[in-house]
């Protein structure tokens, strides 16, 4: 890996902390930082090297995955970190900023690779971008990269606005769009998964697939977030970016030369098949949720509109989900559901494909527990692969009964980076492949536009649910007019009949 000097804005915020300390942390333990690599820290606070490092080693003393428990380790790890009191706005910080990273490269002697990361608001990306730009930061003898985090816009203008403004400092193949969902290891492994496997590639089309479930539930509420939560909701927090790169990961056809350029067209490829849905027709196929008072794990909670720092009439959605078809020969006739939301009764983010149910026209009365073939990504909070299949009861006359292979991956878990480390181990690479190009934020918001606008003008209905259910009983009924149901709601009726204590086949993946 080539030397790198980590510039990152915003080093004495939140994501610092929590994230991208602890990732750094966990890739020099593990022998993925480049030998030669300086992190130089922004902030207005007046911080020093000494109290940035103090700050730092807090950091992944609490949060990295790796123990800091070897002190010649740490410091080593800590020495590389160097902070410049920097305001975004004041353009001779940069030329400070210039002359500091200039003196470690030729203390370390080392190429002018420049890393910026923005971990901060997107009120200042453009500011930034300029100021490196006009500053001479970026135009040194070396590569340059802009990693950004999101939100990117707030609705197709301006995301377009801040794509052409941020194209004047950096080229597109310079700029990495976190999305952290795509440094998820399970969908970093849905690629491969079906490249790999001729059994998947194979059934992964209209022909055998009834239809798709995307579901990303989260049990939190608005948390601390009220001022930015209140004019995101979930379609711009979770479903336009998230989401959509969920659903583009499951929907593409993978050649086997899966180079970045081929991910990206083929993800491509597959919002350009997406239907796209005018004003009018969004309320019969998005559901918008806000949840009201109710009860998690037994203890009461508010509703979203008593939260501190909400208004009390506000329609914010705190729950979206979509049907989204796609208009290609892979999939036409295939739905993809797709649902997220706050406060809901468990934290779950996993992708259900149910398979075509071939033997129901001729089924016999024993067949009626047939359940349909269903393979099961599970992304979080633990990763795992499940398949349902059928057998036959011997005890109960021969009656079929579903049975579950699953794909074990627990024991591999202690180790497994989390979605940052894999995204800034990549950043450092220059491999795009699970960042966002802009073309499918583009796309994305294009599809989005009409429901923000539905919104806005309440054509469409905002369905109020209890906390700590799951979800707007709307949402349930958006499958069933197409005679489907989502798969692994604890609700009794459409439980997948009791497995527990049958015969069940466990494959560790490490065998
Ligand atoms: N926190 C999280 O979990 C997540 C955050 N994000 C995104 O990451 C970004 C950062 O979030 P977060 O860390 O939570 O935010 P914080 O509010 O905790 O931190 C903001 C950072 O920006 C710096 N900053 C603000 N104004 C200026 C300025 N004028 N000049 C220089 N530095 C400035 C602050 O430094 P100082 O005060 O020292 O000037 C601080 O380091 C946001 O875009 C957010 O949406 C995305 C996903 C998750
Ligand atoms: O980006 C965001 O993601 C989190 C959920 O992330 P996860 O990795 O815990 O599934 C969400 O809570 C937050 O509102 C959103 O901004």
């Amino acid at each position: 890996m080539e030397p790198t000097t980590f510039v990152l804005f915003g080093a004495t915020g939140d994501l610092a902390k929590r994230k991208i300390y602890p990732a750094l942390y966990n890739l020099f333990v593990d022998g993925k930082l480049p030998q030669s690599f300086s992190v130089i820290g922004l902030g207005r606070r007046e911080w020093t090297d000494e109290s940035f490092q103090a700050n730092v080693e807090q950091s992944i003393r609490r949060f990295s995955r790796r123990e800091a428990d070897d002190a010649g380790l740490v410091k080593d790890f800590l020495n590389a970190f160097r902070f410049c009191v920097l305001d975004i706005g004041r353009k001779e910080d940069y030329q400070k900023l210039l002359k500091m990273i200039e003196q470690r490269e030729n203390e370390l002697n080392v190429a002018p690779n420049r890393l910026f990361y923005l971990s901060v608001g997107p009120e200042y990306f453009e500011t930034i971008a300029a100021n490196i730009q006009d500053s001479g930061l970026g135009s040194a003898n070396g590569w340059k990269r802009l990693v950004i985090e999101k939100p990117f816009g707030h609705d197709l203008q301006s995301a377009r606005d801040l794509n052409r403004n941020l194209s004047k400092s950096f080229a597109e193949q310079e700029v990495f769009r976190i999305d952290h969902y795509l440094g998820k290891p399970m969908v970093q492994k849905l690629g491969a998964l079906q490249q790999a496997n001729p059994v998947i590639q194979a059934l992964w089309t209209n022909r055998y697939i009834a239809n798709v479930q995307i579901t990303a539930n989260e049990t939190v509420g608005v948390e601390e977030r009220a001022g930015y939560y209140d004019h995101i909701g979930a379609v711009r927090d979770m479903f336009q970016n998230h989401l959509l790169q969920l659903f583009m990961m499951t929907a593409i056809h993978l050649p086997h030369d899966s180079a970045p350029d081929k991910v990206r067209f083929k993800k491509k490829k597959v919002m350009e098949s997406l239907r796209t849905l005018q004003k009018q027709d969004v309320s019969a196929n998005v559901i918008r949720g806000q949840y009201k008072a109710g009860s998690m794990q037994g203890k009461p909670v508010v509703g979203y509109t008593s939260e501190p720092g909400i208004a009390p009439d506000s329609m914010n959605d705190t729950f979206i989900a979509a049907k989204l078809e796609i208009d290609d020969s892979y999939w036409r006739g295939v739905p993809f559901y797709i649902r997220t939301g706050k406060r809901l009764n468990e934290k779950s983010t996993r992708i259900v494909v149910e398979f075509k149910e071939p033997l129901k026209p001729v089924s016999s009365s024993n067949e009626d527990n047939i359940a349909p073939n269903l393979l099961v990504f599970d992304i979080g909070p633990n990763e795992g692969i499940t398949l349902q299949l059928n057998t036959k009861d011997p005890e109960r006359k021969g009656e079929f009964k579903p049975v579950h292979i699953d794909i074990d991956l627990q024991d591999s878990q202690d180790n497994v980076p989390e979605a940052y480390e894999n995204l800034i181990y990549d950043a450092l690479l220059g491999d795009p492949t699970f960042f966002a190009h802009w073309d499918e934020v583009e796309m994305s918001w294009e599809w989005v536009q009409p429901l923000l606008e539905a919104f806005e003008e309440n054509l469409v209905p905002l369905y109020l649910y209890e906390a700590g259910s799951y979800g707007p009983a709307e949402s349930d009924a958006l499958l069933a007019k197409d005679g489907f149901h989502w798969w692994f709601d604890a609700k009794p009726e459409q439980q997948i009949p009791n497995v527990e204590g049958e015969q069940q086949y466990a494959y560790n993946s490490n065998h």
